[in-house]
């Protein structure tokens, strides 16, 4: 199965944004964090900051939003080119048209569930999204605590993409590190984004591939693990 290794600006040094971006040249994807101060309590950056990472990015562009008002907002990310664009089940009541706006512009659309949300209600609509983001966290900062309860989830979601046979991504994110990636791994995720593990590391690129191996030595096939 494939895994991806997407590390967190949120963790780099803003003002070496550039710089920061060429160390992780060996990730997947970069994970940009945007928040709007209403939906989390905390504010990052908005589109024309978006748009500038991108161009100077050396891979493509995993946004999560934690804004308010998907409706209006996500597509300008899929618009300005952002190869995921994620937004909050608990900041919408039409996540699949939110999805489907995504989908017709050209990004992959992904929902992403806070450590309190259910994930039974999506399940049986998997085929809606191209991911969908656990968070191991409570959405806002980054340096937090993984919270291993949440791995229940990704079980539930590894299982119903199993029976029907889709390659949606199964993303964890918050407090994502080598102590703490396998475990998700091994719960299904695939997509595993890393802010501090990376950003702190001496070298960013080799903890990418620590990480992604130590991934890999964890993944197996979707559904309940033989
Ligand atoms: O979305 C968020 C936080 O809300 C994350 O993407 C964090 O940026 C992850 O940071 P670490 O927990 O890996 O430091
Ligand atoms: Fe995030």
């Amino acid at each position: 199965m494939s895994i991806r290794i997407n590390p967190s600006i949120l963790a780099a040094d803003f003002v070496n944004i550039e710089s920061a971006l060429s160390s992780i040249s060996s990730a997947d994807l970069v994970h940009v964090d945007v928040m709007d101060n209403h939906f989390v309590p905390n504010l990052t950056f908005g589109p024309q900051m978006v748009e500038r990472i991108q161009q100077v990015s050396p891979v493509p562009l995993d946004v999560h939003l934690m804004i308010d008002d998907p409706e209006r907002w996500a597509p300008g990310y899929a618009e300005l080119g952002a190869y995921s664009v994620t937004f909050h089940a608990e900041a919408t009541d039409s996540p699949v048209a939110v999805a489907r706006r995504l989908r017709d512009i050209g990004a992959r659309a992904g929902i992403a569930v806070k450590p309190g949300t259910a994930i039974e209600p999506y399940l049986d609509i998997l085929d809606e999204f191209d991911l969908v983001l656990v968070m191991t966290v409570e959405p806002g900062f980054g340096g937090q605590k993984f919270m291993p309860e949440t791995m229940p989830k990704l079980r539930m979601l590894s299982e119903a993409a199993g029976r029907v046979g889709s390659d949606i991504w199964l993303q964890v994110d918050g407090g994502i590190s080598e102590d703490t990636i396998g475990i998700a791994a091994e719960a299904g995720a695939d997509t595993f984004v890393a802010g501090s593990s990376v950003f702190a590391a001496d070298n960013p690129g080799l903890q990418i591939d620590l990480l992604r191996r130590a991934a890999s030595a964890h993944s197996h096939a979707r559904g309940p693990k033989r």
